[in-house]
């Protein structure tokens, strides 16, 4: 099989460099720097610096080059991954989607941006706990591959699989897109418990109380609960809320220390995907009827509230049964 890697990021570099152990890559990145480094130092020194890269993953900065692979992960940001689709030439090649996210505006899940960018592809989704450095020098990690056609799941999952990288086997697509893309805004409200000094306690506290919002509107969603409390979901939550890695949690501990959303996004070259899917998840919950305050938290901390009031105003609100 044939791979190629759409986006040259970090996590787009870190997926070529598994894809590698098993033949050879080629990955379109956006930025002339990303393909020249790649291609003749075998680093990716804007995105994922100090990681020797395999001699195995070539990089391009032209679309048309991945006509002939035989599967293709997309590894742009949530928002940009339905423009990059529509300018490849290819529309039947089947797709892993690796990003994390809801379109703003459309309120499309990426598996929906990608299946109406290419009606006739098959759809995978690779998501899971998986800080990319972490991925790209060999530890251990372990994903959700989803894919609604089993045949292809296992020749995906055969061809990237390697004793350090296990995926495990799910046909529910939406539920394992639904895990990645709210965790993300879950990690910010963790770290803004770290930031704001709220204690261990809090944060655990949210981390369950999270969960729950996750599962309320997975399942609203369609998402089985079983795979919302796998890798792609609560796995993944737990990594993000527990580790300055996470560019969501640092996102969240400048806002629990006072510092503006507007300053803390400025200028920034790595993505920080929360911040662009909390309004639209909130506004796809009330759309489906579901609570989920933690997320509405997000979303007036963003939009600049001040961190005290937006935490009194959460624990101001009235009790609850727990399930
Ligand atoms: N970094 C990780 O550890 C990690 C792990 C799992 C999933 N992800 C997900 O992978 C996706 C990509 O994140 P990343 O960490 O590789 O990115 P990154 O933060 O390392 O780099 C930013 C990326 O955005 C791209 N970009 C910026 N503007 C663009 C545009 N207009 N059109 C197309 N691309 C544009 C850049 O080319 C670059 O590839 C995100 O959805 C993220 O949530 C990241
Ligand atoms: O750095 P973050 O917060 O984008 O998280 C990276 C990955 O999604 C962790 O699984």
């Amino acid at each position: 099989m044939r791979i190629g890697v759409i986006g040259g990021g970090a996590w787009g570099t870190a997926l070529a460099q598994v894809a590698a152990r098993g033949g050879e890559v080629l990955l379109w990145a956006r930025e002339e720097e990303v393909v020249a480094a790649i291609n003749d130092r075998h680093e990716n020194s804007m995105f994922l610096p100090g990681v020797p890269l395999s001699p195995a993953i070539r990089a391009t900065g032209a679309l048309d080059d991945l006509a002939d692979r035989d599967a293709l992960l997309v590894v742009a940001p949530a928002q940009h991954v339905g423009a990059v689709l529509n300018l490849l030439p290819s529309k039947d090649t089947p797709l892993v989607l690796c990003a994390k996210g809801i379109e703003a505006g459309s309120r499309r899940l990426v598996g929906e941006v990608a299946q109406a960018a290419h009606p006739g592809a098959p759809i995978a989704v690779l998501s899971g706990p998986t800080f990319a450095h972490e991925v790209a020098v060999g530890l251990p990690t372990a994903v959700t591959l989803a894919c609604a056609d089993s045949a292809l799941q296992v020749r995906l999952a055969e061809r990237l699989a390697s004793p350090t990288f296990r995926p495990y086997a799910s046909s529910d697509v939406i539920g394992a897109e639904i895990g990645g893309a709210v965790k993300n805004v879950l990690a910010i409200a963790c770290g803004v418990v770290e930031g704001a000094g709220l204690g261990q306690n809090a944060r655990a506290a949210l981390i369950a109380r999270g969960f729950a919002e996750m599962t309320r509107f997975g399942l609203a969603r369609g998402a089985r609960a079983e795979t919302l409390a796998g890798l792609s979901g609560l796995g993944d939550l737990v990594l993000t809320c527990s580790s300055t890695s996470s560019r969501n949690f640092s996102l969240g501990v400048g806002l629990g220390q006072g510092r503006s959303a507007t300053d803390l996004l400025a200028d920034r070259r790595t993505v920080a995907e929360g911040a662009f899917t909390a309004p639209v998840l909130a506004e796809a919950a009330a759309e489906a009827g579901v609570d989920m305050p933690i997320t509405d938290a997000v979303c007036h901390l963003l939009q600049g509230a001040p961190a005290s009031e937006v935490i009194s105003s959460l624990l101001a609100r009235p009790r609850r049964d727990e399930a």
